[in-house]
């Protein structure tokens, strides 16, 4: 039944569906120590298990005669519940633990190796659908290995187990039995291919809903400032009711599935325990004996129905395997060659783009970058312009090699960046966005993101370059002021200021910064422009600029348009000329 392969395109890897979950194994011999001891408890409740029915012949049979040891047949009967209750708690223990501590490092994987995947994957991928795979999709592993792992397998010994002791307790009962059982087994089978697609369609409708949820919250200020409340309410509940619907009819499959199972499974008992009665008023058979096996049959049979739902789920845990596996076999494209170059040191941040083109891969029709040359000299300041959609920041993402060029190559001290660990490389680089990323923690903690590894003090020397000391300071709790998510409780200017602080403490010799287009107020302008100084003296910067200062400041200015330099010089040599920098400059710096 698993060794089919689907021919639809969901299936995740075109293997087994059920068979998918075999990528769990090596999670799961990482927990030996507690899968052993799960498989040993389980051997003991389930020997206790099938014991009990022959402990329950003895009390029939003999217990309730005169001259037996009735004691005796008792307190056999409570030993053996005894074993039972304590092989059956310890057998929850483990396994429980065991699906914990699974879903932890699976987890902990995934999220390592989404957080290093590239551009290009990000770019393609909604954050809230990765979200959905660390949660939502993980949990169903969990209940997987924390139980229904251990439901299948305890269900498959029992259901072994009860067979074999049919047999023994009567060979004709059995065969009859054997009937009823694979009358039983075809519609799980047959039913659990559709809930395998169901329930894929039941996740995907779940990772829509989270993605409009994490989209909307995550720019609730847009949204309320749009008056778009009730849209998204709309928006998110209908995603909800679609997921909702596609569950009820997930729910509804497993429903009938249950029921047919439990109805064959049990008619097939009626009907053996009626032929064995019969047998028993014949004195063919002991009452005993009869009770015996009518114990096992509802051992075995109760099994079965728990297999079949068991084996709904594995299908459902199945399709989260599958997209889990889909991420972790993603591989990125930019990443370390086996045997990295190192950068000088100390580093002269020379920085060099010969003849590179690039398309986005989501844009294969139009050059972000084309034929695009550029050398910047050690300290050398460098104003990149340009219209919007010039390609001004692919230079920055090429340079920190969030993607490869498709043609020519980018150097730095005369090192071809795509020899270099893209980590080693991104050292080299302190970047300054636009729009900075606040984290939601502590104010010291933010700008400490430029190296993990500086002390108070040296945070404080760089909050001071970065003009940015003595508004923290008059924040209420200080440097341990939490900024809250996306620094929602910074003005503008002050997030600049982090950043730019948490850059200096970064030092590295060649600086990306995107000036903010937002107009500052003249006071924070300053701040800013003076924090900026600071940053930029003695490094090598590329700078996206949008003011004058920053521009008149610059060694050299780069006109850009679709992805060409189409003009270079100074301010007033370029203004000269006319042209696109004239315009531009007319616009965006001069009034
Ligand atoms: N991640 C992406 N995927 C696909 N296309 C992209 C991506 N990023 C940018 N582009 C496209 O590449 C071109 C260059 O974009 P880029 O962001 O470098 O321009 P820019 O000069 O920085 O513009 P702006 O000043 O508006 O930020 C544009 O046409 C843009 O639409």
């Amino acid at each position: 039944m698993s060794n089919t392969a689907p021919a639809s395109t969901e299936a995740p890897t075109g293997k087994t569906p059920v068979g998918t979950l075999r990528a769990l194994w090596p999670y799961v011999m990482r927990q030996r120590g507690l899968f052993v001891a799960w498989l040993l408890a389980l051997a003991c409740s389930s020997a206790a298990t099938l014991t009990l029915p022959v402990a329950f012949r003895q009390m029939i049979d003999h217990g309730f005669s005169s001259g037996s040891n009735i004691d005796r047949t008792f307190s056999l009967v409570f030993i053996v519940v005894v074993v039972l209750a304590l092989a059956t708690a310890a057998r929850f223990f483990f396994v429980s633990l065991l699906g914990e501590r699974v879903v932890a490092d699976l987890r902990e994987r995934l999220y390592a190796h989404l957080i290093g995947l590239d551009a290009a994957f990000h770019d393609r991928t909604r954050s809230g659908e990765l979200i959905s795979r660390l949660t939502a999709d993980a949990e169903l592993l969990r209940s997987v290995v924390g139980s229904s792992m251990s439901v299948a397998l305890r269900s498959t010994v029992t259901v072994l187990g009860s067979l074999v002791m049919l047999f023994v307790t009567s060979p004709k009962l059995a065969a009859w039995a054997m009937l009823g059982i694979p009358l039983a087994v075809l519609p799980i089978v047959l039913g659990g291919r559709r809930l395998q697609k169901i329930s894929r369609d039941g996740q995907d409708r779940l990772a829509d809903a989270n993605t409009h949820a994490a989209e909307a919250l995550g720019a609730v200020k847009t949204v309320q400032a749009h008056a778009r409340e009730p849209y998204e309410r709309g928006r998110f509940g209908q995603a909800i009711a679609i997921a909702v619907e596609t569950a009820r009819r997930r729910i509804g499959w497993q429903a009938l599935v249950t029921a047919l199972a439990i109805v064959l499974i049990f008619g097939a008992v009626t009907l053996v325990l009626w032929t064995g009665a019969h047998d028993v008023i014949a004195g063919r058979m002991t009452a005993g004996t009869l009770g015996q096996f009518v114990f096992y049959a509802l051992i075995g049979g109760g099994s079965v129905g728990a297999l079949a739902e068991v084996w709904n789920e594995l299908q459902r845990a199945a399709g989260g395997m599958g997209r889990i596996n889909e991420l972790l076999v993603e591989e990125a494209q930019v990443r370390a060659p086996a045997q990295p170059a190192t950068l000088p040191n100390p580093l002269r941040g020379e920085v060099r783009f010969d003849d590179v083109t690039f398309h986005y891969p989501a844009r294969p029709d139009t050059a972000a970058l084309e034929n695009f040359n550029l050398r910047v000299s050690p300290g050398e300041t460098v104003a990149l312009v340009g219209p919007s959609g010039a390609g001004k920041s692919t230079v920055f993402s090429m340079l920190l090699r969030f993607h490869d060029p498709e043609q020519g190559r980018i150097d730095i001290d005369g090192t071809d960046i795509r020899t270099l660990d893209p980590a080693e490389l991104r050292g080299a680089i302190a970047l300054v966005p636009q729009s900075p990323t606040i984290f939601a923690a502590s104010a010291a903690d933010n700008i400490r993101y430029g190296r993990l590894e500086a002390s108070d003090e040296e945070v404080e020397i760089a909050a001071r370059a970065a003009e940015a000391y003595d508004f923290i300071r008059a924040l209420p709790e200080g440097f341990d002021e939490q900024l809250g998510e996306r620094g929602a409780r910074l003005s503008g200017g002050q997030q600049q200021r982090i950043a730019i602080a948490r850059a200096l403490l970064k030092d590295a010799p060649i600086l990306l910064l995107d000036e903010a287009t937002s107009a500052l107020d003249a006071q924070s302008e300053r701040a800013v422009q003076s924090a900026l100084e600071h940053l930029m003296a003695g490094r090598t910067t590329l700078v996206i600029a949008h003011r004058l200062a920053t521009i008149l400041k610059a060694d050299r200015i780069v006109v850009m348009d679709g992805g060409r330099i189409v003009a270079e010089g100074t301010h007033a040599e370029l203004l000269a000329q006319g042209g696109l920098y004239a315009e531009l400059a007319k616009l965006q710096f001069l009034d």
